[in-house]
């Protein structure tokens, strides 16, 4: 479970980024964490790694303390930059190097992961393709079954193939005792994977709720007219009619669509608190 209990983070003491944050993230889920550009994502996963320290509050993983950085928390949590750095080793070079720091690592499913994102195992990393050097991280960081996963943008770079790869890689690695946070602006490539989201917004908690609380709570559909009435998150004009996320009055069943959402919260934030915290 990670834990932030009234969480303040800034960069310079004068500007907070972060105000009394306030957060649970539960194991055996998969979070997508979505906000627009320089909304705070990747400074709230460095937190929970320990790579930045809150000013104030508490952030707590798994009952430990991140800024510590204790090999007892480090062997635990695996944090996926966005922009990854490969050295100039061989992928054997670079698993004898770096995979006794994880006593949980599996050689085996390593290679398999290899296998499944076709990553060659030929020659030094730094030699491969931005994209292949993303996928030799991915497979890495599965393979080190640690029990917390961040991963910062990790489809970006990824080919069309490698993306359906990856969703099934996330999928078969996931169990209860997991938490997997990915941070992205591709939507899309989580669909149909993750069950909470989280949406932050200029380092504001603006979402957070299970896919399943947003099915019960929100409609997706496109309509030749809106209802009257109906309290509207979001409406966008379409080929065919206005497609329309509105409160869900009945109890009637659609698709989540993360874009609709995400441009819904975000320009619609107070509603968005209202619909939510109905509980
Ligand atoms: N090292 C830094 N020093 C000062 N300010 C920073 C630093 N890193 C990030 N920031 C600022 O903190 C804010 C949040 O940045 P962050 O990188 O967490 O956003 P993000 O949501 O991950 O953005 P993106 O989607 O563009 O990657 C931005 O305003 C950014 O300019």
């Amino acid at each position: 479970m990670i834990q932030l209990n009234n969480l303040s983070f800034g960069y310079s003491s004068k500007k907070l980024l972060y105000k009394d944050l306030n957060l649970n993230i539960q194991d055996g889920s998969i979070y997508g964490l979505l906000g627009k550009n320089g909304a705070g994502k990747s400074t709230l996963l460095k937190n929970m790694v320990g790579t930045l320290f809150p000013v104030e509050g508490s952030l707590l993983v798994n009952g430990m303390v991140p800024k510590s950085r204790k090999p007892s928390f480090l062997q635990t949590i695996y944090y996926i930059a966005e922009d990854v750095y490969v050295p100039a080793l061989t992928i054997k070079q670079y698993q004898n190097l770096f995979a006794p720091f994880y006593p949980m690592f599996d050689g085996n499913s390593f290679y398999k992961y290899l296998n499944e994102l076709e990553v060659s195992i030929d020659g030094k990393l730094n030699k491969l393709s931005f994209g292949q050097q993303k996928k030799f991280v991915i497979a890495f960081a599965l393979a080190c079954n640690t029990r917390v996963l961040l991963m910062d943008e990790p489809t970006n770079g990824l080919d069309i193939p490698s993306k359906a790869q990856f969703r099934k890689l996330i999928a078969s690695v996931m169990n209860d005792d997991r938490i997997i946070i990915i941070s992205t602006h591709q939507i899309r490539d989580l669909e149909n994977m993750i069950d909470n989201i989280i949406i932050v917004d200029d380092g504001t908690l603006l979402l957070h709720a299970s896919v399943a609380d947003i099915a019960e709570k929100l409609c997706f559909k496109t309509v030749s007219e809106i209802p009257p009435g109906a309290r509207v998150l979001y409406s966008e004009k379409m080929l065919r009619g206005t497609a329309v996320v509105m409160e869900n009055a009945g109890e009637e069943d659609s698709a989540l669509n993360l874009e609709q959402l995400f441009n819904g919260v975000t320009e619609n934030p107070a509603m968005a608190k209202q619909i939510f915290s109905t509980n």
